[in-house]
């Protein structure tokens, strides 16, 4: 019996190194045409196959095949040469999908998250090793739920990038604008587009969802959803307007590209968090710390405190890499303070090295 078990588990490996191959080709075929190589929801879908033919414990035949799909992903990473690993806003086709393949400048394996929650934390467990998060849009502002989180987690701020941000309405068949009974997206892209939403879809029910590119999994054939032209078209969606953003032209966002916690300080830009006393001139006094050594402001946030109400925590992005003495000074004045990076504007990100 025992030998029957190591031979069995013998052609178990066999198996496996042959899927390995397999996987390894296909990684081939797909640097030639440029498609991704992570795709959760494929995943998902194989996982629930596999499941459904068989009566074993499904949590930990699950997890096998999970952890064959993970040595597969891994061969196939190393054979493109990746050794970074990227987590960005998903499904595919989201903006920040879109702001990922500008930086990067090809199609590579992105882990797509649910939200930007979940991206700062994989970031700072190091199941990642970047994230880029949405930070400021030019009509929305800052990106809320980004910026506490950012608080609330050991990550590092190391570069930004922006991105031109059209939307388009869109649907999965032909629709009259007023046969539009939901419009589905993302918060972001809801505010971005408030004036066409009022003045055409105010009939409309607004439905939020985690992104603009997760709206096609909600989608019916009485509802639009408002995301960019790439994601319509990878969806196979119908577009019913273009460019329906307020701001036709400066519709822009800026993003954070994050890493773990290095403690490098290089870059123009320093964004940090910093808490004062209750007491007449205390923000003054930080802010000046910054006047007198000719340091521009380039943004500025308050947020509660989350001990009493209307105690804050407030956010700035200077123009400066600041540096020791600039930092005690700030201790000085502070009640506490936090730097979230120290960066510049990026061009590209290396996932190759
Ligand atoms: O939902 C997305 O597609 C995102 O990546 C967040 C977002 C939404 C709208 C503009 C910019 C980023």
């Amino acid at each position: 019996m025992r030998h029957k078990i190591r031979l069995i588990d013998f052609i178990l490996l066999r198996f496996i190194e042959e899927r390995m191959k397999v996987a390894r080709d296909v990684a081939k075929e797909k640097k030639k045409t440029d498609s991704p190589i992570d795709i959760r929801d494929i995943e998902e879908q194989k996982i629930k196959e596999i499941l459904d033919r068989t009566d074993l414990n499904p949590v930990r035949m699950r997890r096998i095949f999970e952890e064959i799909m993970k040595l597969a992903k891994e061969e196939e990473y190393r054979l493109l040469g990746i050794s970074k690993t990227v987590a960005v806003l998903g499904p595919m086709g989201s903006f920040s999908d879109e702001m990922a393949m500008k930086l990067i400048g090809s199609r590579i394996p992105l882990k797509y998250c649910s939200t930007t929650d979940e991206i700062i934390e994989m970031v700072e467990k190091g199941e990642v090793d970047y994230g880029i998060v949405p930070i400021e849009n030019s009509t929305y502002g800052t990106v809320i739920p980004v910026l506490d989180a950012l608080l609330n987690h050991e990550v590092e701020v190391f570069g930004e990038a922006k991105l031109e941000i059209h939307h388009c309405l869109v649907s999965k068949k032909k629709l009259d604008l007023k046969e539009i009974k939901r419009i589905y997206s993302h918060p972001q892209a809801i505010s971005q587009s408030l004036g066409f939403i009022n003045t055409y879809l105010s009939h409309a029910e607004i439905r939020y969802t985690s992104s603009t590119s997760d709206a096609v999994n909600l989608l019916d054939d009485e509802s639009a959803a408002i995301m960019s032209e790439n994601a319509a078209r990878m969806y196979g969606l119908l577009i019913l307007r273009r460019s329906i953003q307020d701001l036709k032209e400066k519709n822009i966002t800026r993003f954070y590209i994050i890493r773990r916690k290095t403690g490098k300080m290089e870059g123009r830009y320093t964004s940090l968090f910093f808490g004062v006393q209750d007491r007449p001139g205390s923000l003054k006094a930080v802010l000046d710390i910054f006047a007198n050594r000719g340091i521009n402001l380039r943004k500025l946030e308050s947020r509660p405190a989350r001990t009493f109400l209307g105690d804050y925590v407030f956010f700035v992005e200077v123009e400066a890499p600041l540096k020791e003495e600039d930092i005690r000074d700030l201790e000085k004045v502070t009640a506490f303070y936090k730097i979230i990076g120290v960066f510049d504007e990026v061009e590209e990100l290396d996932v190759f090295k």
